[in-house]
């Protein structure tokens, strides 16, 4: 599921890093550039867990995995520690992202401005739909579903993101597939099967109200109940 590259062994192998320490590194970069901002050079594991919200010890573990161990009684190299993030994270370079299906979702994100801090640039909109097409949004014009392979080579766009509805996602990662894209980033609500070799990460934000949902109604149903008289 991982699309991250694993750090160089002294004998060149490569070593797995385990995906919940993947989940956290951008937790642990935004920390850092936290830090970074208020002027702070090194800081403890401990300063740098209490800002990513986890405890100390596995923010130190999760750091080995980069081989990065800090230093004792100094901590962490702020700076180094976050082109060592960036870097595990492919964040030294840009990433295009082609996005397929451009109504409230697709629309929505090729506006954010957040992704390009994090080295990821909508470069593409693609949309079955005639009347989208040839709009622009966000600089960007709207290009028919049969260009996309056209638009990957050309831009050399690893990413894909599917923004249409559920019934076209199976269609529309086949065609991401086709066209040679090797990451997919899933927002409908319906599972794609993709050939070996492409990592589809699956964005379901109805599941994680629904957790949270499970959660409150545990809290309520804890609480000590008021009995009438
Ligand atoms: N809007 C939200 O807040 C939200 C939140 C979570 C998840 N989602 C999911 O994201 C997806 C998009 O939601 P939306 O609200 O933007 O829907 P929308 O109907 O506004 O937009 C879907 C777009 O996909 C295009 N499309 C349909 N079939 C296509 C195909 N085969 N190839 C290319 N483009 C195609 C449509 O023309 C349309 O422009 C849905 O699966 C939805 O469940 C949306």
């Amino acid at each position: 599921m991982t699309i991250l590259r694993s750090p160089r062994l002294a004998d060149g192998t490569a070593r797995g890093i385990p995906d919940a320490t993947v989940a956290r590194l951008p937790v642990y970069l935004r920390a850092l550039n936290a830090l970074a901002e208020q002027g702070v050079l090194s800081c403890a594991s401990g300063e740098l867990a209490e800002q990513a919200g986890v405890n100390p010890a596995k923010l130190r573990k999760d750091l080995s995995y980069l081989g990065s161990y800090g230093t004792r009684g100094v901590g962490y190299d702020v700076e180094y520690l976050r082109y060592q993030i960036a870097r595990e994270m492919g964040q030294t370079q840009d990433w295009d992202v082609v996005i397929v299906g451009v109504g409230n979702l697709g629309s929505a994100l090729s506006a954010y401005q957040g992704f390009s801090t994090r080295g990821i640039r909508v470069a593409a909109l693609v949309d079955a739909d005639p009347r989208r097409v040839g709009t622009t949004i966000s600089d960007i014009v709207v290009s028919p579903v049969d260009q996309l392979g056209a638009i990957v080579a050309e831009r050399r766009i690893s990413i894909g993101v599917i923004a249409t509805p559920g019934e076209a996602a199976q269609e529309v990662a086949d065609r991401l597939v086709e066209a040679g894209i090797t990451s997919i980033l899933n927002f409908a609500p319906a599972l794609v099967q993709v050939p070996d070799g492409v990592d589809v990460r699956k964005v379901d934000l109805s599941i994680e109200l629904q957790i949270l949902a499970y959660h409150e109604q545990r809290k309520t149903s804890s609480e000590p109940k008021v009995i009438e008289a």
